[in-house]
């Protein structure tokens, strides 16, 4: 584990934002050996924090063994380069640590490009102009060769590997293009599960599909840790009584994630772009929710995705005091964590997105089996109640089922 020292630079930065910091780092896993903290008025363009902060840590560290110093804020490559002269360790910033995090989770062949895609851009702006012997790769702090020369040669060999990383990626969107136009063609609707890191994505996808008709679908990787999830899955959920939806599952979002990770990830995040209908997910046990859902809606306008139609999901609340299942409009407060808050969620789903459908009831004999079975397939069936004279549906017809059997409508729902 490495040993590293987390300097806070605060320029008016609420506590929340330096608690998330640090886990941040426990993230990444990694030991703090101590704080330096230094409250700013001015930025300091050559080393952000003052000569006497500098002086300070230089200090300590000729007493203790320290393998990377790490910045809750962003700093340019001049300061960087300059901070690295001094301490003689690597220095990190707040987006170098992300995109750390972000390596040790990679599990695909698709984000291990896009993550070595902005890390070496990152990295690049700090070689121009250096002439030190410190240059790093990646946030593990390996050392590079001294000189101009070398310099040079890194350079070159950087911008070399960062075209063709991103003519890796460039093929995937294409790839992802001829899928999107597959999916498109099988017209069923897409809908794409949003929020903060670690609210409940991946778990309630996975317990939707678990109520899903179709349960060889595969799971998806939940787990309580800082972006578990790192690409995109979709998968096919098919109701047991009534219309099948496409349901995507992808990276978090972070209080300003990097813009570097976005750019890489645009591919994975494109996806979000497409959606008929957003389920953005919060943890309503978490105080700072409200900050996360303006996060949230501010990545979502970066990817173009702010006017997408969305119902809000308030997770975990079997950690407050919420009544759940209970749904407000276009807000729905559960917990993923008890199965049965699904029908609440597919209930709220299927208005939402099936919403220019008519809401009806249907009075149907039982000898109507194959209208039943017509039904079953095209219409979306909320709930059935058999009773002696025939059954009973609570459904959502389009046009066309709605017009065709007006006579067994009971009553129309507004
Ligand atoms: N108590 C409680 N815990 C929950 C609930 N839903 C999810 N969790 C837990 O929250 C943690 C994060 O869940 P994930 O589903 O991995 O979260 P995510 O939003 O997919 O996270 P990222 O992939 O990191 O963006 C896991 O430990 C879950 O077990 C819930 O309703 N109640
Ligand atoms: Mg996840």
């Amino acid at each position: 584990m490495e040993d590293i020292i987390v300097v806070f630079a605060d320029i008016d930065t609420p506590q929340e934002e330096n608690e998330e910091f640090i886990e941040l780092i426990k993230a990444c896993d990694m030991n703090i050996v101590t704080c330096f903290k230094q409250p700013l008025k001015a930025i300091n363009f050559r080393t952000f924090i003052g000569k006497g902060k500098c002086l300070e840590i230089q200090t300590y560290l000729t007493s203790t063994k320290v393998d990377t110093i790490i910045f809750n804020q962003e700093l340019s490559p001049l300061q960087i380069r300059n901070l690295e002269e001094i301490f003689q360790i690597p220095v990190l910033d707040r987006t170098d640590l992300i995109l750390a995090i972000f390596e040790k989770r990679a599990v695909t062949p698709v984000a291990r490009l896009q993550i070595e895609s902005a890390q070496l851009k990152k990295l690049l702006p700090r070689l121009i102009g250096a002439n030190t012997q410190l240059g790093r790769q990646s946030a593990s702090g390996k050392n590079k060769g001294a000189g101009e020369k070398q310099l040079e040669l890194d350079r070159r060999r950087i911008k070399a590997r960062i075209h063709e990383v991103d003519r890796e990626l460039k093929k995937v969107e294409a790839q992802r293009h001829t899928q999107r136009r597959a999916r498109q063609r099988s017209r069923l609707p897409l809908v794409a599960l949003v929020g903060y890191t670690n609210a409940g994505k991946s778990t309630i996808m996975n317990q939707l599909l678990r109520c899903s008709a179709h349960k060889e679908e595969k799971q998806v990787v939940e787990k309580d840790m800082l972006f578990a999830t790192l690409d995109t899955s979709i998968r096919c959920i098919t109701q047991p009584h009534g219309h099948s939806f496409l349901l995507s599952d992808t990276v978090g979002f972070v209080n300003r994630l990097p813009h570097e990770l976005i750019e890489a990830f645009h591919s994975t995040l494109e996806e979000v772009k497409y959606a008929d209908m957003l389920l953005q997910v919060v943890d309503a046990s978490d105080e700072e929710k409200a900050k996360h859902m303006a996060v949230t809606m501010e990545t979502l306008r970066e990817i173009g995705a702010g006017d997408l139609p969305m119902l809000t999901v308030f997770n975990k609340c079997d950690k407050t005091e919420y009544p759940y299942p209970h749904s407000k409009g276009h807000e729905l407060y559960i917990s993923a964590k008890a199965k049965d808050n699904m029908d609440a969620l597919l209930s709220a789903l299927n208005k939402q997105l099936f919403a220019q459908e008519h809401h009806v009831k249907l009075q149907l004999p039982y000898e109507q089996t194959a209208i039943y079975a017509a039904l079953m397939q095209q219409a979306c069936i909320l709930e059935r109640e058999d009773q002696e004279e025939g059954m009973y549906l609570d459904a959502l017809l389009n046009e066309k089922l709605y017009q065709k059997y007006q006579q067994y409508i009971i009553q129309l729902y507004a």
